[in-house]
Parts: C-alpha cells; sequence; structure tokens
C-alpha cells in the first residue's frame, strides 16, 4: 500500500509507485525508457575518393574544427582541400582500413563498446537503451537520436567519448544534439556527459595498459610519450580548456606510476595546416630523441578511447618509421583502452555515474 499522505517517500514507496507509473502503451506515447548514446568523432564510409571527400567535407565545414572565417575557409576547402586530401587520407585509411567488415577500426571499436557496455549494464528490466554514433559520417547522431526516441527513450544520456574536453571535439557533439532536438516537438530530456580526465577510473586504467603493455613485451623504454592530439595555439589562447585537461591527466598518471616529467613527457600530434599547434610535437620530438642517443620508447595515446588513424598510421606505422630512421632502436605504440576490460570499466563507470537517478 501507499502512503500518499506521508511527508517523506521511502525507496519502498517509490518503487511501488514506480510499477504504477509505468508506460500505459498507448500507441502514440511511447516512453520511460532510458538512452545512453556514445559518440566518437567520425569515419568515413570507405576508403576512395568520393566516401572521403564527403566526410572531409562535413568534418572540416564545422564551424568548431576550423574556426577561420568562411570566407576565407571555403575558397581552400572546395578549392585545394577536398581536391587533394580525399586521395591522401583515402591511401592512410587503407593502412588500417578492417577489410573484414569494411569499415574503420575506429568504427568497429566504438560499436563494441556500445555492444560491451551493453552487456555489462543489462537492459534494466527494459528501461535500458545502449547506442552509439558518430559525429561526422555514419551512423549519424541525429539517426541515433531519433532512433532511441523512437523506441520509448524519453531520458538520454549523450556520452561525447572525449576525456578531455575541447571545443572541436566536446563541444561540437553537444551542438549537433541542439540542432537536432531543434527539430523535435517531442523533445526527450538530455544530459551529456562532462568531462573525465582526472577521473581515478580513467587514469589508473591508462597506467595498467601501460604497465601490461610493456610487461608482456619484456620492454623497458627509456621514456614514454603521451601524445594526445593537437589543436591550433590559437584556440587555446582563447579559453580552450584541452591543453590543461592533457596536462592534469598525465601529472595524475606520472603519480599512479610513480614516474618522473623526464619518464611521461607530453607531446601533441596530428597537426593540419599552417598555425602553430599545440608542442612540443610528436614527430619532431620523436626524430630528436632518436637523434640525441634515445634507443628505445614507447607512445601511448591517453586522449583517444579507440585506436584509429591518428594512434594506428601516425604513431604505430609513421612515428615508429622516424624514430628507427633517426637511430632509435625499439619502438612500441601502446593500444588505446579500446574495448578492453580496462576500456570498458572506465565507460562503464562514467555511465553508471552520469546516470545516477535515472535507472
Ligand atoms: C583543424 C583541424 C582539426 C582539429 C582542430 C582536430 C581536433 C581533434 N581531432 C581529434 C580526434 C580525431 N581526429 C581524427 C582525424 C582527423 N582530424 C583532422 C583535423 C582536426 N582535428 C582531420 C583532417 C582528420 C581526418 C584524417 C586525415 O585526413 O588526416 C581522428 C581519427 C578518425 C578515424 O576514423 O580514424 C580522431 C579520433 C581530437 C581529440 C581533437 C581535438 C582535441
Ligand atoms: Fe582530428
Ligand atoms: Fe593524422
Amino acid at each position: 500500500m501507499i502512503d500518499y499522505a506521508a511527508t517523506t517517500v521511502s525507496p519502498e514507496q517509490e518503487r511501488e509507485f514506480q510499477k504504477l507509473a509505468l508506460p500505459d502503451g498507448h500507441p502514440q506515447v511511447k516512453s520511460g525508457k532510458v538512452g545512453v548514446l556514445l559518440v566518437n568523432l567520425g569515419t568515413p564510409d570507405g576508403t576512395s575518393f568520393w566516401p572521403m571527400r564527403r566526410y572531409l567535407r562535413e568534418f572540416l565545414s564545422d564551424k568548431r574544427v576550423i574556426e577561420w572565417s568562411r570566407l576565407f575557409w571555403y575558397p581552400i576547402l572546395y578549392g585545394i582541400v577536398l581536391n587533394t586530401r580525399p586521395k591522401k587520407s583515402g591511401k592512410a585509411y587503407e593502412e588500417i582500413w578492417n577489410k573484414e567488415l569494411n569499415e574503420s577500426p575506429l568504427r568497429t571499436i566504438t560499436r563494441s563498446q556500445s555492444d560491451k557496455l551493453a552487456e555489462r549494464m543489462g537492459n534494466g528490466g527494459g528501461r535500458l537503451q545502449i547506442d552509439w554514433a558518430m559525429r561526422y559520417g555514419n551512423p549519424s547522431i541525429r539517426s541515433r537520436l531519433e532512433a532511441l526516441k523512437n523506441d520509448g527513450c524519453d531520458r538520454i544520456l549523450v556520452f561525447p567519448l572525449y576525456p578531455q574536453y575541447s571545443a572541436a571535439t566536446t563541444a561540437t557533439v553537444n551542438d549537433e544534439i541542439c540542432r537536432a532536438m531543434l527539430e523535435m516537438r517531442w523533445q526527450p530530456a538530455i544530459r551529456t556527459v562532462p568531462p573525465y580526465h582526472d577521473d581515478l577510473v580513467y587514469v589508473t586504467a591508462l597506467a595498467k595498459s601501460v604497465e601490461r603493455h610493456l610487461a608482456a613485451l619484456d620492454f623497458e623504454p627509456e621514456l614514454v610519450l603521451a601524445s594526445y592530439h593537437g589543436i591550433p595555439q590559437s584556440y587555446f589562447k582563447k579559453g580552450d580548456p584541452y591543453h590543461c585537461h592533457c596536462m592534469k591527466t598525465t601529472r595524475l598518471m606520472r603519480d599512479v606510476l610513480g614516474w618522473s616529467k623526464e619518464k611521461l613527457r607530453v607531446t601533441f600530434q596530428s597537426r593540419f595546416g599552417p598555425e602553430e599547434w599545440l608542442q612540443p610535437y610528436t614527430d619532431k620530438t620523436v626524430e630528436q630523441l632518436a637523434k640525441d642517443g634515445v634507443k628505445r620508447i614507447a607512445v601511448m595515446n591517453p586522449g583517444f578511447v579507440a585506436d584509429c588513424l591518428e594512434t594506428l598510421e601516425e604513431i604505430a606505422g609513421e612515428a615508429g618509421e622516424i624514430f628507427e630512421e633517426n637511430g632509435g632502436e625499439h619502438f612500441t605504440h601502446i593500444p588505446c583502452l579500446n574495448d578492453s576490460d580496462l576500456g570498458m570499466d572506465v565507460i562503464e563507470h562514467v555511465v553508471r555515474r552520469e546516470l545516477g537517478g535515472w535507472i
């Protein structure tokens, strides 16, 4: 019996009332479910010219990614970049493409993270649904948000899978959610996951992944680089907290590992265009270390939750070659957390925390 006159609500009363408040099955009113949408950056549908061009066009037209005035940028984008870059990037993607599933590793891993999270969380008695999307390319945020809503999710937790906040990544996911919501008559309630660059579970998972990888190879590097995707210096100067978040993640990792600043160093990779980006640059650092006589290094990518073009081709491939061409002897890339148990522990931990009160 529910005591409606009671001045405080006990958990038992709350549970009893929830039974009464179950969705009533009216065909127009599907509701009562909670959705979780994992979102990563994006991916082309194929490595040939047109899929690459479509992907790069969507990505590089985003004002959060390229902040130059459209009047200045569009002639360069349409006149030069979209004519040359699709071929160059397509070749790079070909080297890492998942041929079996005909998709990029980022898509394979993000889907697997979503599947494994669903397994770990269960379906909450039919009340919880886990899904995934890409900010650029497919499956789009818009399509998956709509699908969750149509399946009866009236509360949706959107998880931009970036540990460190940047306007070029986290904010652009949130922008896209807002744009999709603008077109909805009946909007679900939305929560977005904040950056988790200083989360204990995340930082210790990274540290353990380093220790396990090195132990498995029986390899002791002279130093390890924590290589983060860069952003233009100008974004940092305008107040983007990304650089500070990267520094904090690394400082905390050093603490967990008991390593010095010299043993775990920060670098920034993947610059694009003529501007100055955050420094020190990963490729230049790797080259200089080899020239200075360092023989053994490892590189990790703490800012990427899934291995992708930027980690597999640019670091495991290119950076390794640069190191060895300049006199280095042993180079190893430490894989991202991906869908490993450690990686899933982080995703599950953050999702459970942010769902607080919803399930
Ligand atoms: C000015 C351009 C770019 C900014 C700013 C930028 C920031 C940024 N990107 C990531 C994560 C990823 N980027 C990836 C690929 C990629 N990034 C850019 C440009 C900028 N990124 C380009 C042009 C590309 C495409 C590839 C290429 O043509 O070289 C990826 C990999 C996607 C994949 O499918 O593998 C990720 C992930 C972060 C975290 C970030 C800022 C913090
Ligand atoms: Fe990028
Ligand atoms: Fe790159």
